[in-house]
């Protein structure tokens, strides 16, 4: 197992995620001879776990069972251990597309936080990019990295435990992207511009509120970058539902020239059809913050 590979059975020193039922999943450490305990009762870890195919319906001590899935990045964000505040997989999505992320590319980001992000980009630019992450506090970077490598992404990925916004990311020429959440950003932009390539490259800077959102701008403006671009994603989950809609009565067709014949039965009044239809939600989910985009253009020889 890696969280960048797929593979097809459960092994020893795997992290699997037990699927409980509907927004109930916990990430488990497979190790032989070990037991998870569960509302369905104990899952014994060698009998139950390894060597079976992930995605295996598993039944627990007490009768119930649990589905346990390969891990991916979407299924970390959603089970990882919070240290701090995290980006969710809408965000996510879209940072990828819009840095043009890819296998091959090297990246730069911070903070590192919980690792959600840094896990869906370590998944796209494998198996040959990599990823420069500074987190300047030290247990987190700790953290992040045992993780890294309990999930063998390691390879693609250097912690650094140090000040973005002073130091910077530890490395100059050589980023096709650089990724910010921190919380004054506009004083790490000069160090993004540096760690990118002379060709040039993406940049996205994330910020809940607006007046940081401002300075931002003006940083990457006052550093040349350019098609400086902000915006807020808001996901709205349509439900499917069935509806019945009444059938129109048009009257008689006049192009028919049929003579009224007593056998034809009348349309009913209150006829209807069942139709899926999906119905927009009330309320839109919660602000995030808002993703500022720019480009760092080719440097002029
Ligand atoms: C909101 S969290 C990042 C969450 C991360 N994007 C994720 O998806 O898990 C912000 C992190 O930035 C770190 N941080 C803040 N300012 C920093 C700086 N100047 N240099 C390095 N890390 C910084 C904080 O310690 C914190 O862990």
């Amino acid at each position: 197992m890696s969280f960048v590979e797929y593979s097809d059975c459960i092994q020893d020193g795997d992290v699997a995620i037990v699927y409980l039922g509907h927004e109930s999943m916990t990430p488990v450490k497979v190790k032989r001879g070990a037991q998870t305990q569960t509302r369905y009762g104990v899952i014994r870890h060698s009998t139950d776990l390894i060597g079976q195919r992930y995605g295996s319906k598993v039944t627990c001590s007490k009768g119930g069972w649990v589905y346990v899935l390969h891990p991916t990045p979407e299924l970390w964000t959603v089970n990882l251990p919070h240290r701090t505040q995290i980006l969710y997989t809408t965000d996510i999505a879209t940072i990828t597309m819009m840095l043009e992320l890819k296998p091959g590319s090297v990246v730069c980001e911070s903070g590192t936080g919980s690792g959600s992000l840094s896990h869906a980009i370590l998944r796209t630019i494998a198996p040959t990019g990599h990823l420069h992450t500074v987190e300047f506090h030290q247990q987190r970077s700790e953290k992040v990295l045992e993780e890294f490598k309990e999930h063998r992404v390691d390879h693609l990925v250097t912690v650094r435990n140090q000040d973005a916004c002073k130091d910077g990311f530890g490395v100059t020429g050589v980023a096709d992207a650089v990724f910010l959440d921190i919380p004054s950003p506009w004083e790490a932009v000069r160090h993004a511009k540096a760690a990118m390539k002379k060709s040039g490259g993406r940049v996205c800077s994330f910020s809940p509120c607006i007046e940081q959102v401002q300075k931002t701008c003006e940083a990457f403006s006052d550093q040349g970058f350019e098609d400086i671009t902000s915006i807020e994603v808001l996901l709205r989950v349509h439900d499917v539902r069935t509806v019945y809609l009444p059938l129109p009565d048009f009257g008689p067709d006049p192009s028919a020239q049929i003579q009224p014949d007593s056998t034809i039965t009348p349309p009913q009044n209150h006829a209807s059809i069942a139709v899926k239809t999906t119905i927009p939600p009330r309320d839109v989910q919660g602000h995030t913050g808002y993703l500022t985009f720019a480009t760092k253009p080719r440097t002029q020889l």
